[in-house]
């Protein structure tokens, strides 16, 4: 990650991610590369607790198998009114194999059964919170930098926005009356969990000395 023409590979197979992480280095001169390019690595198993095991199971999986450096992400939604699920669950919330729209109507669905009694036409349902755990791994060294982000907001039974994925339609940020989904990726970045953890990353890097702030 230190001159022009570099590559950057990151451990996902998101493709929202992956357009977010375009996004923030390949004006940095870094071409990102993902999982699409290297089919033949075995998927990961991300059987961690936390955010940050399972970023570090991505990195390190393959980094290894790759013997390069590695950028993996790991990240999810957490609500208050639901003790913090899906958290680490959130990409199979809706079950193994799950897609972001399975997840959505099983995040209202959860809510919604939670209403009883209470003003049904209020449409936010709980306050919630997005994170984001970065891990860097270089096999060279075995060394590892993590770096975490979050940003609040809450769930909205009205889901608005076509940008971005995952639960970005059902996350209203009160600060912007806009959902994730209705961001565009700059405006993004500058918010989100993932724009958080990058930023506090590259300062992580920047204080190793040798890469670009
Ligand atoms: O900015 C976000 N906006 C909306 N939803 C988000 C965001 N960031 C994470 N999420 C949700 C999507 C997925 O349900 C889960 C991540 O799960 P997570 O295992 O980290 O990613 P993944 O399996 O989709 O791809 P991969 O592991 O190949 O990187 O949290
Ligand atoms: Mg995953």
């Amino acid at each position: 990650m230190s001159s022009a023409g570099d590559i950057l590979i990151v451990a996902t197979k998101n493709k929202g991610k992956l357009r977010e992480f375009q996004h923030a280095f390949e004006p940095l001169g870094l071409t990102v590369k993902s999982m699409y390019d290297y089919p033949e690595l075995p998927d990961v198993v991300e059987d961690g607790e936390t955010f940050a095991a399972n970023a570090f199971k991505k990195s390190k999986a393959v980094g290894d198998a790759l013997g390069l450096p590695v950028l993996a992400d790991d990240s999810g939604l957490c609500v208050d009114a639901l003790d913090g699920r899906p958290g680490v669950y959130s990409a199979r919330y809706a079950g193994e194999g799950a897609t972001d729209s399975d997840n959505n109507l099983k995040l209202l669905g959860e809510l919604e059964g939670l209403k009883q009694g209470e003003d049904t036409d209020q449409p936010l349902l709980s306050t919630a919170r997005f994170v984001c755990t970065l891990s860097l791994y270089d096999p060279s060294t075995g060394q590892e930098l993590t770096a975490e982000g979050s940003v609040d907001g809450w769930i909205t039974s009205e889901p608005s926005g076509a940008g971005g994925f995952g639960y970005d339609p059902l996350f209203y940020l009160p600060g912007h009356e806009k959902t994730m989904a209705e961001l565009t990726l700059t405006e993004k970045q500058g918010i989100s969990h993932r724009g958080a953890a990058l930023r506090a990353l590259t300062e992580k890097l920047a204080a190793q000395g040798g890469v670009r702030p």
